[in-house]
């Protein structure tokens, strides 16, 4: 009929050329009481591709939730099942975006329709991915090449590296290693060569993981220049970064120097946040080496808030447009079969192929099964699954690093100051470091360190929150601790620290720390005040002549008799 070939051309339109699909949409609008049921569901269905190009997810999902309700037939069904994950996954709402996805493969496995199958599995294995479903991904991957049965190379290709990537990410390193191995020769054979970068790469990646690094820099180094061929930039930085990374654990430290150098200098944009976070963590090490102890904290800071930024969920769509802006020859020709491969919606084949950029679009946001494959891919490799927990600590000690630390000691207090409960803070700071450095060394700089910390640790408990305040300075922020109690522990922890056993460095040297003590007042809004007192008493704990501890908390000394007493030097 007229309205079906209507929907038709505004179907086609919506992927070569949005104005005029707009418009289009609005002339439809008055006359949609004419419709049948299945033509409305129909046009709600195209009217939400319209809302998910301009990023209107919640308009997209109220119109796709009203075709829902029309009772559409089971192609459509599935349509509008395929956009409403891409609704889910647009809000950040993975959970959400699995829940549907395995609803709609429920429907889908009854069916019989093997290629929509293998494309709804591969969609899956996105979100999985995603959700850091590791083991569930195992699964899914090995149903698609149960169905797939080598049929589509291109899906087969993928299954194969998504097999690796589990695996990886798994901690499976050796059967990664093999499984990129396998992936990297099939997708050679049948000529997809972009994922044969990714295994070579994702070898590289698993035998970095087992430190078989002089294994894996060769791996490194020829995925750099096929994804230099493509212009691939976000590969080539990740692996500027790994390169880094590696050499210095060859021991290469000036190719290490290099490489991280040149990952630190580009630009702070969202792509190279997860690169350049690695690269600060190599550049502290190698001022740490070089004993420039100031520099290699603050690289040490700039890698941390790097971390922070990269938890934020909005990198994956980010980086979906940022891949977007490639525009490589190679690249949309290598696209293109993809969207081939992947079209899950036929007729649409001849309109990708006339109008590029849609397509790319198209493909980013619906087709996803391919191209939101591999920038998943990206956005996974790039978030390992540990990084979290070594982007929170000190890498010489373990305590939190100043930036996560300090936000839940902050969130700690704001709950005491609503139960109007104590809390105390404690800075802490070894005794003559720069002479211990001198003359025995910096590796028993370092190792006296880390025994302190290990002191403290033992008689702390999981509420205190301990962190590297700077690279000589430690705080303990102890939530529902009254300040006595807090100087009662400071003394253990100054008595223990003074019989730290120091022989089996082959040296024998005292080691001693020197701290300062506070506590919240109504007065204080936040820690800096807190902090700023604790400061004051550790420096006149120095001034005294270290090895002591110092409660500097001028309204209560002012108060009673009994604080001043406790700012008197231990014996
Ligand atoms: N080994 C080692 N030394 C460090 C680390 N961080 C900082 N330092 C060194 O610690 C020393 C601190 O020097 P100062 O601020 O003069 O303090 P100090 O020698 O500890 O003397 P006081 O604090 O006054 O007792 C500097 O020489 C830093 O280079 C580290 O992670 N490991």
């Amino acid at each position: 009929s007229d309205i079906d070939s209507q929907l038709g051309e505004l179907d086609s339109l919506l992927q070569s050329d949005l104005p005029k699909a707009v418009s289009v949409i609005k002339s439809l609008e008055p006359r949609t009481g004419n419709f049948t049921s299945q033509q409305l569901a129909k046009f709600k269905t195209l009217k939400s591709i319209n809302h998910l190009y301009t990023g209107n997810f919640i308009a997209a999902k109220r119109v796709l939730d009203e075709a829902e309700g029309l009772n559409p037939n089971q192609e459509l069904l599935t349509q509008i099942y395929l956009y409403k994950v891409t609704v889910s996954i647009g809000l950040g709402e993975y959970q959400q975006a699995f829940q549907q996805l395995e609803q709609n493969l429920r429907r889908i496995e009854q069916g019989d329709d093997t290629h929509v199958k293998v494309q709804s599995y591969l969609r899956l294995l996105n979100v999985y991915l995603d959700l850091e479903a590791y083991k569930e991904m195992l699964l899914v991957v090995n149903r698609v090449l149960a169905f797939n049965k080598g049929r589509d190379t291109k899906s087969e290709c993928y299954g194969m590296l998504y097999l690796a990537v589990a695996n990886l990410e798994l901690d499976k390193h050796e059967a990664a290693a093999e499984y990129f191995r396998r992936s990297g020769d099939y997708c050679q054979k049948h000529g997809y060569p972009l994922i044969v970068a990714m295994s070579v790469k994702g070898q590289a990646r698993a035998l970095f993981e087992q430190q078989k690094y002089p294994n894996a820099l060769p791996g490194f180094l020829s995925s750099l220049e096929a994804y230099e061929k493509f212009n691939f930039n976000i590969e080539i930085y990740s692996n500027w970064a790994f390169l880094a990374e590696t050499y210095y654990h060859l021991g290469m430290f000036a190719e290490a120097r290099d490489y991280a150098q040149r990952v630190a200098d580009l630009a702070q944009v969202q792509m190279n946040i997860r690169p350049k976070q690695r690269a600060h963590g190599i550049l502290a090490l190698l001022a740490r080496d070089a004993e420039q102890y100031q520099q290699a904290y603050e690289h040490q800071v700039r890698s941390q808030m790097l971390s922070e930024t990269l938890l934020n969920e909005q990198r994956l769509k980010q980086n979906a447009y940022q891949m977007a802006q490639f525009e490589i020859a190679e690249k949309t020709r290598e696209l293109d079969k993809i969207v081939q491969d992947y079209d899950i919606f036929g007729e649409q084949r001849k309109v990708l192929n006339q109008q590029r950029s849609y397509s790319y679009m198209f493909s980013t946001i619906f087709a996803g099964a391919s191209i939101c494959l591999f920038l998943m891919l990206v956005a996974v490799w790039s978030q390992r699954s540990n990084y979290k927990r070594q982007a929170q600590r000190d890498q010489l000690t373990g305590v939190y690093s100043r930036f996560i630390g300090q936000n839940m000691a902050e969130n700690q207090l704001i709950q005491c100051q609503t139960r109007h409960s104590d809390y105390s803070v404690i800075l802490f700071d070894l005794d003559s470091l720069k002479q211990i450095n001198e003359q025995y060394g910096n590796a028993n700089g370092d190792w006296a360190l880390q025994q302190v910390v290990n002191v403290l640790n033992e008689l702390i408990d999981k509420k205190h929150i301990l962190l590297r305040m700077s690279s000589e300075e430690f705080g303990l922020f102890m939530p529902q601790t009254h300040i006595e109690q807090a100087y009662e522990l400071t003394t253990q922890f100054l008595e223990q620290v003074a019989s730290i056993e120091t022989k089996l460095t082959g040296h024998q040297f005292a080691i001693t720390v020197s701290a300062g003590l506070s506590c919240w007042t109504e007065q204080d809004l936040s820690l800096d005040p807190i902090i700023s007192r604790a400061a004051l008493g550790l420096k006149q704990a120095k001034e005294q002549g270290k090895n002591q501890a110092v409660v500097y908390n001028p309204v209560k000394v002012k108060q009673s008799q009994a604080d001043a007493d406790m700012a008197v030097a231990e014996s």
